[in-house]
């Protein structure tokens, strides 16, 4: 379903008792101030069930920041859809360019992550978007187009009404530099448009697109203003609650 999303993706950052607290402290913001935007919030995995409990989930939902690509069994340090699941983790973060660039994720594995989260009631946020050198080479679409097919043509099409998508261009995250909302939203479309042509109307019509990278309090409306642009999936500034909820607001 196609929903207004603000995601923060809170990456290795926040020990125990900050994360409760920003949690705790959103959750109370989102009740009193009913934003139109869905509030998601992806802590470590080890705070996850803490926090689950923590907020509400008519108010905040609560995202893993990965999955394993496998079922069950000896992957040490994995944790599977199904133990996401049996704690009620209804959203998974999965193929963030972070973990593509340090865990060697390749779209094979990506793919396969998505088929667990999908078995597993799961909803990804799924997450594509090139490298600077890849936009400087005008590639950039089709780097996304590829990333976007190897991803979800081996899929159930059905599945497919649990996907979110992250457009988050490698060369915006972390760095202050933002997609101008012009840029975003050209390849914003374009992605609905690879997503109407292979998976049909449907799909595309009812597909949240979040746009991610350097997204702030500041930027926040010009991005969130543009027509294929549902939302976003922040970093550094969903660690600052202040930041965050001006984000939320913006996203109308
Ligand atoms: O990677 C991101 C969210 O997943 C974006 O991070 P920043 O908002 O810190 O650029």
């Amino acid at each position: 379903m196609r929903d207004k999303i603000v995601a923060g993706n809170w990456k290795m950052n926040l020990n125990f008792e900050d994360a409760i607290q920003l949690g705790t402290n959103l959750n109370a913001w989102v009740a009193d101030n009913q934003p139109d935007a869905q509030v998601i919030i992806s802590p470590s995995s080890i705070y996850l069930q803490v926090l689950l409990e923590a907020v509400d989930e008519q108010y905040v939902k609560v995202a893993s920041q990965d999955i394993s690509a496998h079922d069950k069994g000896a992957y040490t340090g994995d944790i599977s859809g199904e133990q996401l699941d049996s704690i009620g983790l209804d959203f998974a973060i999965i193929g963030h360019s972070e973990r593509r660039e340090y865990q060697g994720e390749t779209d094979a594995i990506i793919a396969e992550k998505l088929k667990q989260a999908f078995k597993n009631q799961i909803n990804p946020i799924f997450c594509i978007g090139e490298k600077l050198e890849e936009r400087e080479a005008e590639q950039h679409f089709e780097v996304v187009k590829s990333q976007l097919l190897n991803a979800l043509k081996s899929q159930n099409i059905e599945d497919l009404s649990r996907l979110i998508i992250a457009y988050e261009p490698v060369w915006a995250i972390g760095t202050g530099k933002t997609a101008s909302p012009e840029q975003a939203q050209e390849i914003h479309a374009y992605i609905r448009k690879v997503l109407n042509d292979e998976f049909g109307v449907e799909v595309a019509n009812e597909t949240s697109i979040l746009y991610g990278g350097s997204v702030n309090a500041q930027n926040a409306n010009d991005i969130f203003s543009q027509p294929d642009i549902d939302g976003g999936l922040v970093g550094g500034a969903s660690l600052k609650y202040e930041d965050f909820i001006q984000i939320i607001a913006a996203c109308k």
